[in-house]
């Protein structure tokens, strides 16, 4: 792709979008940006008493390989300073630029396709049960060793797709042009296959 070409990625908690994202990056050979960290790396930093807002107005790359940002807590914080206009806003044009980078990129979030860019070539919505997404999340955790319980995983699954979703400034929800993918019952290559599919459909029909 030499020519701008962006991918909007969009799902709930653990949905796989990450996954897809990876791999749809690493197979039309463009850039992957994953805006959770961004709010992650935010949210990381309130919990070390930093303000929010002028955490995000400061953020460097450098915050964003900071330790793990993929704890629960962590993701707790993120939705948390999600809910901030303030905080949203001083993102944005970051986000705006990566997409809009020569050679294409693939961003992946929660208002991607209805907020940061509305005008991308593709849009997917990438979905799965909360039973689904908090066992994979589950086994992600403890993996890394951390100590929790599939029920309290799922719990905060649910409580913090609530957040996402119910907020006022960019909730999570589809593009009205987005193609959903439910991947509850699909392994990994079979839903990197399905968003391949559409993203190259869309492609062709741009060439
Ligand atoms: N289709 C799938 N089948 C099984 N496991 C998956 C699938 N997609 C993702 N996973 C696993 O589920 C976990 C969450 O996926 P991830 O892509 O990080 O989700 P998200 O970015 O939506 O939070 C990861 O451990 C990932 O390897
Ligand atoms: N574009 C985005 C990306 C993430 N977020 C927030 O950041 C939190 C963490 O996002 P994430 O994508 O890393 O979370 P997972 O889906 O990987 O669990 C989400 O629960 C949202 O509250 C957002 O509001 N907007």
């Amino acid at each position: 792709m030499s020519e701008p070409f962006t991918i909007a990625i969009d799902g709930p908690a653990a949905s796989g979008k990450g996954t897809i994202s990876r791999a749809v990056a690493a197979r039309f050979g463009c850039a992957h940006l994953d805006t959770g960290l961004l709010y992650r790396a935010v949210g990381a930093k309130m919990l070390e008493g930093v303000p929010p807002v002028e955490a995000a107005r400061t953020l460097t790359a450098a915050d964003l390989e900071a330790g793990d940002l993929r704890t629960a807590e962590i993701a707790d914080a993120a939705s948390k300073v999600a809910v901030i206009a303030d905080v949203r806003a001083a993102l944005v044009d970051f986000q705006r630029a990566f997409a809009r980078r020569a050679g294409g990129a693939v961003l992946d979030g929660r208002d991607i396709g209805t907020v940061i860019c509305p005008q991308a070539e593709v849009k997917l919505f990438v979905t799965a049960s909360p039973e689904v997404r908090a066992h994979r999340r589950y086994l992600e955790l403890i993996a890394k060793g951390a100590r929790t319980t599939e029920d309290e995983v799922l719990a905060d699954v649910i409580a913090r797709d609530e957040r996402d979703r119910d907020r006022a400034t960019a909730p999570l929800r589809a593009a009205e042009d987005a193609v959903f993918i439910d991947t509850s019952h699909l392994g990994i290559e079979d839903a990197v296959e399905a968003a391949v599919e559409v993203i190259a459909a869309k492609r062709a029909e741009r060439a």
